[in-house]
């Protein structure tokens, strides 16, 4: 007998946006140091509550009392990859869900070792551009999510596409890492990760979409993108989302 899994909708995204406004999810990230701004108030006006530390000493705390944790590959070095081991390791024994970014694995044989070490040891999802995407055709329990003009997301049960979204998201530095840290807000209080993790990616889509229309370009489109997802909400969703099942 199958099992009917769920698949996202509108309505659904607009339930998860109103539940991580109303609990203020913690989400700590550690993030790359070229975004760690934008990300931290993509997370902020979404409704979650972000922290950032990457010191070895602090790591253990911070990530024992988030709600889910983001590791973004970006600027990686070695002492970056002891604190990640350190963080997952906390994350893994209190059951917290963690969004792995293997940013620019595909540049670097030592980077994608450790993106693939990273993804033996379980996280909720791995999210990543194409070409990122294209060395993990295996991300074995986690939910894929590769994204661009239309995000594809996969588990063993099912895979969606998200057409939302714009054109001068690819612009603006730090859109996708901005994507990790607002999936795992939505990952804190949904635990079906793709539901989740779908909800986020089509709430920053239609907010792309509501602030392209303000924008003058990709500077402008930046702040006016935090706008939006500061005040989008069940009507601009439940009208604009375009989620569509990729099974066939
Ligand atoms: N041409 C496009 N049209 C619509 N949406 C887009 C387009 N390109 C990217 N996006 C959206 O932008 C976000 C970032 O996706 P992208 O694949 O560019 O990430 P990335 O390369 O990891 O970004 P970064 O590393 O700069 O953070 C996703 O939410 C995606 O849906
Ligand atoms: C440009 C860049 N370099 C390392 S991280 C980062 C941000 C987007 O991935
Ligand atoms: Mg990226």
């Amino acid at each position: 007998m199958s099992v009917m899994l769920e698949l996202p909708s509108s309505l659904r995204a607009a339930t998860l946006l109103a539940q991580v406004r109303a609990r203020r999810p913690r989400v700590h990230c550690l993030m790359n140091t070229v975004v760690q701004k934008f990300t931290a108030d993509g997370i902020t006006v979404v409704g979650g509550i972000p922290s950032m530390t990457s010191s070895f000493e602090e790591i253990g705390s911070f990530v024992a009392k988030a709600d889910a944790l983001v590791v973004n590959l970006g600027t990686l070095d070695a002492a970056r990859r002891e604190v990640i081991r350190l963080a997952v390791g906390v994350a893994n024994a209190a059951g917290k869900p963690w969004i792995l970014d293997p940013v620019h694995c595909d540049y670097s044989p030592s980077r994608l070792a450790f993106a693939r070490e990273l993804t033996g040891l379980g996280p909720a999802i791995v999210r990543g551009n194409t070409a990122e995407m294209a060395l993990f055709e295996e991300a074995g329990s986690a939910v894929r999510i590769c994204t661009g003009p239309v995000d594809r997301l996969a588990d063993g049960g099912r895979s969606v596409r998200i057409a939302n979204g714009h054109r001068w998201m690819a612009a603006v530095t730090g859109t996708g890492c901005l994507t990790g840290g607002v999936i795992a807000a939505f990952m804190a209080v949904e635990p079906d990760k793709l539901i989740a993790a779908a909800s986020a990616l089509v709430v920053t889509g239609v907010s792309a979409e509501l602030a392209a229309r303000e924008a003058k370009g990709p500077g402008s489109f930046g702040v006016a993108f935090l706008d939006s997802l500061s005040e989008v909400g069940a009507d601009e969703l439940l009208l604009h989302a375009r989620i569509e099942d990729d099974r066939n």
